[in-house]
Parts: C-alpha cells; sequence; structure tokens
C-alpha cells in the first residue's frame, strides 16, 4: 500500500457508537468543504448506507456551533444508481429520499440533490454521459477539471469486494478517462447502473466506507490482509486513497480481521 494506510475505525453498535463518530466525522468534512467554498458537495451509494446516514445526520445536535448539519448548503451527487425509475424499489435516489431526505424537519431545509435523468432509463450509456455533463457543469464551471472533486463519498462494501458499480476483474476498473461509467452486465442485479469510475472516487478530498455485519468479516479479512484483497475495488480505492480513506465498521464486519484500529473519531 502507498503512503498512509486508511483508518479503520471498529464500533460496537450502529446507533450507539458508529452513527454518533460518522455524524462527527461528515461534520467535519462538511465545515471544512463550507470554509473551503460555502458548498458541501457529497456522493453517496446506496445498499445500507442511506439508512445509517440518517440514522447518524437525523439525530438531534448538541448545539455546538460544530455540530450543526447545514442541509440548504449541501450538493447531494449518485456514486453509483440503478438505470430504473426515481421511484423504482431498486432506485438508491428512492432510498436516500425515502430514509433521509423525506425526514428532514422542514425547519433545517433541503439539500440540492442530483439525480439520473429518466429520459435515458432506456440507454445506459447516454445516461452515464448526461450524468457527466451533469457533473461537468457544476465542477468544471470555472475552471477546467481533469477529475470532479467530491468534498466526500460515501461508499459501501458488498460481500465480493465490490464498491460503486466497479465490480471485482470488470473492464470498467480500468477505465481511465470518462467520470462516469455505464455497466449492463452489473453481477448484483439490476444488471443496468452508472457509477463513478475508480479515479474519480479516489480523487475525493475524503472516501468513507460504511461497512457493517458479520457478512462483510471474509472480504474485510481479504481487503486489509491479503494481496487478492488489494485488488478488490475496496482494495484500490484505499491503495489509491490511502490515509483519505476511513471505514466505519462495526465489531462483527471485523470479526478476526488483523489490521490496527483507530480510536473513535468523537
Ligand atoms: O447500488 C448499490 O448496489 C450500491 O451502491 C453498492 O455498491 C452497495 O453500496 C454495496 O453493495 C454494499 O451494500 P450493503 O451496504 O447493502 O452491503
Amino acid at each position: 500500500m502507498m503512503g498512509r494506510p486508511p483508518n479503520l475505525f471498529c464500533f460496537q453498535s450502529i446507533d450507539k457508537d458508529l452513527a454518533p463518530n460518522l455524524r462527527k466525522y461528515v461534520l467535519e468534512q462538511q465545515n471544512e468543504a463550507l470554509k473551503r467554498h460555502e458548498v458541501f458537495r457529497v456522493a453517496v451509494s446506496g445498499g445500507s448506507l442511506p439508512a445509517t446516514l440518517a440514522t447518524a445526520l437525523l439525530a438531534p445536535s448538541s448545539g455546538a456551533e460544530d455540530d450543526k448539519v447545514e442541509f440548504p448548503k449541501w450538493e447531494i451527487f449518485y456514486a453509483d444508481e440503478r438505470c430504473v425509475p426515481l421511484d423504482h424499489d431498486d432506485s438508491n435516489h428512492k432510498l436516500v429520499k425515502e430514509n433521509l431526505l423525506d425526514k428532514i424537519p422542514a425547519d433545517m431545509g433541503q439539500p440540492k440533490v442530483y439525480p439520473i435523468d429518466e429520459a435515458h432509463l432506456d440507454d445506459v450509456q447516454e445516461m452515464a454521459d448526461q450524468y457527466e455533463k451533469t457533473l461537468v457543469s457544476i465542477f468544471a464551471a470555472r475552471d477546467s477539471v481533469k477529475l470532479p472533486l467530491f468534498d466526500l463519498i460515501l461508499l459501501g462494501c458488498g460481500p465480493d469486494g465490490h464498491t460503486c458499480s466497479l465490480f471485482p476483474d470488470h473492464p470498467l476498473l480500468r477505465e481511465s478517462d470518462a467520470w462516469v461509467l455505464s455497466i449492463s452486465d452489473s453481477p448484483k442485479p439490476p444488471p443496468k447502473r452508472i457509477t463513478l469510475s475508480l479515479p474519480v472516487v479516489v480523487h475525493g478530498v475524503k472516501i468513507a466506507f460504511v461497512a457493517t455485519g458479520g457478512g462483510k468479516a471474509s472480504v474485510l479479512k481479504k481487503i486489509f490482509e491479503t494481496e487478492e484483497g488489494s485488488k478488490l475495488p475496496c482494495g484500490l480505492v484505499n491503495a489509491g486513497g490511502g490515509e483519505k480513506v476511513s471505514w466505519f465498521c462495526d465489531a462483527p464486519a471485523l470479526e478476526g480481521v488483523n489490521f490496527p484500529r483507530r480510536g473513535s473519531v468523537i
């Protein structure tokens, strides 16, 4: 692994300590981003992440200045999305909407959200191109940038070591030019999806994984302890992102994993 290794956090329970630590971490990134450019640009995945994120962000504030979720200054993008209508049960946007957006109290205001354009549902490559155009119009508005710089990218880890819709051994892992890629043969259903490319993910200012439950233990052992695991998509993010990467895991997910843990964020 090049540079400093990723930060691995192990918590006993999602509600009692993982979510409060995730909140602290996300708000640190929010506050830094707002100092830099008055907006907080976050990319989120699907799976179990939106529910854990909602537990973290919808908890009552301590009242401290640095513990305020400034939703109106957030811009939310999708790290990956399934090519289905936005109200379909497979949609990551629907998941984020139901778990988080719909539950934000009115007085906190809403983030600006960038879902996929349903007009391109029958052409997955066009869907990816259009999502990339949206990113170009936002991130390259003033300067021409080679890659979009998300302030934070929030990811999950599949039991096979996939992240976003970047799957092990898939040719998309070698894609180095496009920001947004299309996939029509995703091993995890549904098959048609779009995803940020690996270079965009590792370019993020900060990158965080949330991986919980005993079903993750064997892949996490592989990712953190073996050469083979370092080539899985999650391992490639660790290698490319180094110390910018943090893993928020619970004890069952890290059962038997020998890798130095960091103390809590709080
Ligand atoms: O849309 C998707 O399928 C996801 O973005 C995917 O990359 C997910 O994050 C992982 O499969 C982990 O999912 P769990 O958190 O549910 O294990």
